[in-house]
């Protein structure tokens, strides 16, 4: 059964066959109404208001964008049209139709070099392009609709589409020893715990009605952090539970993974005002990533 009440009108869900998006459509229910290219294309901004008009949402989560965090160090234009410029028209679409907007970012908004859990009032400090583009994106959705929530997530995997969990399996099924960054720390996120969160919020809203206080910056990642080293390892070892034979994984630097996009060394975000608010708690990012890794074996 879905979280959202079961009768109401319909959430636009942005973002297609994306991991988000699919998780929300798999968690929540009737009413979710999901959209993808070409009928909602932030290249093609006419799109925005054609979708908006037709679904006549009650709600919008946007779980579109520019994910390729190497390619928009070259793709700037692209990237800034999903990321930035898009967001924006469509929270301003959102507040001349009085609709409330949640819109997804990231930790990459953060340089890492503050050396503890980054908190929702601390200074954006983006060093790529993808997230310059984010941090942009996130300013000018609350500038242009009351009624926006940013929920910044990080390190996401799920069962579907293209991620680090599902990257580290498949390796560790061909190759006998990888090599996996040890140095850069984060929170693990599971697609499907970000969309339980999104859609614990929405019912919330809906229930109490709208509160001006609810607007601003939430961090909605998993509980608990690690090093994508550690992420691998974990996986791999579930995976092993599941009969998969289990690589060699040692820990190497940055700098011996070159990339055209500096990671931040330590993205780790505090998720409590999320819980202070709205009461809702993020899961251990170890259980959800056994939970993701049995469904892989389950499925496949
Ligand atoms: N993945 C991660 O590790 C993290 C993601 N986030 C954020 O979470 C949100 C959801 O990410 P996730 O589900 O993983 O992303 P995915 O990459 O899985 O999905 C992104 C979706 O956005 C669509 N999209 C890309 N460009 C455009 C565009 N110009 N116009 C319309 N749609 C577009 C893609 O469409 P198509 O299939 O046609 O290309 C795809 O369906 C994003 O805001 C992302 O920045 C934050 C932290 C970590
Ligand atoms: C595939 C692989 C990556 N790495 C390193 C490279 C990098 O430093 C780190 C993460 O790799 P990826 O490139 O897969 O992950 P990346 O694309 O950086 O993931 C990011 O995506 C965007 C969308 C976000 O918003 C972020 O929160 C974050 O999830 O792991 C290894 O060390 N070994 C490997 O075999």
């Amino acid at each position: 059964m879905s979280i959202l009440a079961p009768e109401g009108g319909p959430i636009l869900v942005t973002g297609g066959t994306g991991q988000l998006a699919t998780s929300l459509v798999n968690l929540g229910g009737r009413r979710i109404k999901c959209v993808g290219r070409p009928a909602f294309d932030f290249d093609k901004p006419e799109t925005l208001a054609a979708t908006l008009d037709a679904v006549k949402p009650v709600a919008v989560v946007n779980a579109a964008a520019w994910t390729a965090v190497d390619l928009a160090e070259t793709e700037q234009a692209g990237a800034a049209r999903a990321n930035t410029s898009g967001p924006a028209e469509l929270a301003r679409l959102c507040a001349e139709r009085d609709t409330p907007l949640i819109h997804v970012s990231t930790d990459y908004v953060f340089s890492g070099d503050k050396g503890a859990p980054y908190v929702e009032t601390d200074a954006v400090s983006p060093e790529t392009v993808y997230g310059s583009t984010k941090a942009e994106g996130e300013k000018l959705a609350l500038a242009a609709n009351p009624k926006t929530l940013i929920f910044r997530t990080s390190w996401v995997y799920s069962a579907h589409g293209k991620n680090f969990v599902r990257t580290m399996l498949n390796a560790g099924a061909k190759n006998p020893a990888l090599k996996v960054v040890g140095d850069q720390k984060g929170n693990p996120t599971s697609s499907d715990d970000l969309a339980r969160a999104i859609l614990s919020v929405l019912a919330i809203i809906e229930k109490d009605g709208w509160k001006a206080d609810f607007a601003g910056i939430y961090h909605v990642c998993g509980t608990g952090d690690t090093t994508w080293h550690g992420l691998a390892v974990a996986a791999l070892k579930d995976a092993a539970a599941h009969g998969q034979a289990m690589p060699e994984v040692s820990a190497i630097r940055t700098q011996d993974w070159p990339t055209p996009a500096k990671r931040p060394a330590d993205s780790r975000m505090d998720n409590s005002k999320l819980t202070r608010v709205f009461g809702v708690t993020m899961p251990a990012w170890e259980d959800s990533v056994k939970q993701t890794v049995d469904q892989i074996f389950t499925q496949a």
